[in-house]
């Protein structure tokens, strides 16, 4: 199958001059997703994971099947104030500006080997903040996977020495 037929461009989406990758399009196909999933089952195992963690939203989307799959746990990484005990909290660059990601701090056991899944890699920022959460917390970061890279942004570099996973590359 070959799964960029199935995400949608969007120019000029959030923003003028935003290529918008819309992964809607395969969530809403049940072979597409179940495909996209299948992918990253196979990259889990092959790195061995216990816990996969993932960022809101998106990330909730695609790997919460991805753990079903494994039956293994899932771990949210999620936006300030959402989360209703005690977290800690990594400040990370946005394009303009800053913002803040946070977890459980019991989310994570020391020594477990977690993969992080998220739809999708772009500046890398997200997943850098991700891993520093895991680390902070005594995880191991087996390997990140996501569903699209866009290669020209260079997300890439923030996960050098980091087992990784792009289904679709733009
Ligand atoms: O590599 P980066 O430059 O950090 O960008 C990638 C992140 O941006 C999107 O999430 P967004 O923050 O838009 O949140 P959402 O999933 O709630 O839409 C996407 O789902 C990734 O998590
Ligand atoms: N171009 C893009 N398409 C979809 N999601 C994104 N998140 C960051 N950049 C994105």
């Amino acid at each position: 199958m070959n799964l960029k037929d199935f995400v949608t461009i969007v120019p000029n989406y959030p923003k003028e001059g935003i290529s918008f990758k819309d992964i809607s399009t395969i969530m809403d196909n049940g072979k597409a997703y179940k495909f996209a999933t299948d992918e990253i089952v196979k990259f889990a195992n092959q790195v061995g994971t216990d816990i996969i963690v993932g960022p809101e939203a998106r990330g909730f989307i695609i790997g919460c099947p991805v753990a079903y799959a494994l039956e293994v746990g899932f771990a949210a990484v999620r936006k300030p104030g959402k989360l209703p005990r005690e977290t800690i909290d990594v400040e990370y660059d946005l394009e303009y500006g800053k913002d803040t990601l946070s977890i459980h701090k019991d989310a994570i056991k020391p020594g477990q080997r977690v993969l992080i899944v998220d739809d999708l890699l772009a500046t890398g920022g997200t997943v850098g903040a991700t891993i520093e959460l895991v680390e902070k917390l005594g995880g191991i970061v087996a390997g990140c996977a996501f569903l699209i890279e866009l290669t020209y942004l260079d997300g890439r570099d923030k996960i050098k020495g980091y087992d990784m996973q792009a289904l679709i590359t733009y």
